[in-house]
């Protein structure tokens, strides 16, 4: 559904050149669910706007929905959805009025835009709001109603910019289920862009995390976590038997960075309920006994950290420290 390959774009403001976007490679296929993850700043958006056509990569080629990007724009526009930050429902319109422009701008008949904006308005649950003005939905409604003019043209292929930003967590829990359903439903291929690491993980497929331009990571959830040293086991056992723990957890398979701390041992393996299993029966065996047992699972930002020596968190900070006034 999109193959990119070299894709960058280089901006010059104020006599400053920034690369924006470095030599991005991109597969996505049908029907996949994808999230773009990345700081503030990381290039996100620009990809984004260069594989929906907006703007002119300055270097790479890409095809979008069966079609090229430099040959075939108007095959690529015709064939994608594409919802922006911040999407533009004029305010001052009724959702219904604006369901049927949308749908007429795509080229459908009068009856036909109509009964498109009926069938997405069920589909968004967005029945009974069709005389509403936009400007006094709540902002759930709002992102919801941006998605359903994004499909009026039944596209294969839609692009989502920061969908739940400044959404509250019910309505970001709500919009996730409709951006499921589109792909589970009704087969749409989604590409997503996100900085938050919990939305990632609970809703993408798969990942691609970019931090200056440039993918740093790529996979699904589980693998990318799993590409960190690992779960973290923290076992507490009567401070005497620290000692003769410590060497149990070291004959655990796999274990690295055993430590110890007061009355707990940690160490780190691939997978943390196996080991527990393993190491339960050497404590058993040993007869020690354990007065607390912890599995830590390690999350998107470990990967980050690990990839770039930066938290998530920092970098969005970092970034926002750096936006021009
Ligand atoms: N039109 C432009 N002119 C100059 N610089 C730009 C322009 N658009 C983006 N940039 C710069 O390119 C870099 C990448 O921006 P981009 O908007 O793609 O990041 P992003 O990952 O989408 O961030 P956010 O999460 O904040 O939307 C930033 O340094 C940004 O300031």
């Amino acid at each position: 559904m999109i193959t990119a390959r070299g894709l960058a774009r280089t901006f010059t403001a104020r006599g400053r050149s920034v690369e924006a976007v470095r030599g991005v490679d991109l597969d996505v296929a049908a029907g996949e669910l994808v999230g773009f993850l990345g700081p503030n700043g990381a290039g996100k958006t620009t990809t984004l706007r260069m594989l929906t056509t907006l703007i002119r990569p300055t270097a790479g080629t890409a095809t979008v929905a069966g079609h090229d990007l430099a040959g075939d724009p108007l095959g690529v526009r015709r064939g994608i959805g594409y919802v922006a930050q911040g999407a533009g429902a004029t305010p001052n319109a009724k959702v219904g009025e604006e369901m049927e422009l949308q749908g007429r701008l795509y080229g459908l008949g009068k009856a036909e835009a109509r009964r498109r904006g009926v069938e997405l308005g069920e589909r968004l649950d967005l029945s009974g709001l069709s005389d509403r003005l936009v400007k006094t939905l709540s902002g759930g409604q709002r992102r919801r109603l941006d998605i359903a003019l994004g499909l009026v043209h039944d596209p294969k292929l839609v692009f989502l910019d920061e969908p739940t930003a400044a959404l509250d967590p019910q309505s970001r829990a709500n919009l996730w289920e409709h951006i499921r359903a589109l792909r589970d439903t009704h087969g749409t291929t989604v590409f997503l862009t996100t900085h938050y690491l919990d939305e990632a993980d609970a809703l993408c497929d798969r990942i691609l995390v970019i931090d200056h331009g440039r993918i740093v990571a790529e996979g699904t959830p589980a693998a990318l976590k799993a590409q960190v040293s690992g779960d973290l086991v923290a076992v507490s056992v009567v401070a005497d038997d620290v000692p003769r723990a410590a060497e149990i957890a070291r004959r655990v398979p796999q274990a690295t960075e055993v430590s110890t701390e007061g009355d707990a041992v940690r160490f780190r393996v691939p997978r943390g309920d196996q080991a527990l299993a393993e190491l339960l029966r050497g404590l058993d065996a040993a007869g020690i006994a354990t007065t607390s047992l912890q599995v830590h699972s390690p999350t998107l930002d470990d990967v980050f950290l690990t990839l770039t020596g930066r938290s998530l968190r920092d970098a969005d900070q970092t970034e926002a420290e750096h936006v021009p006034a």
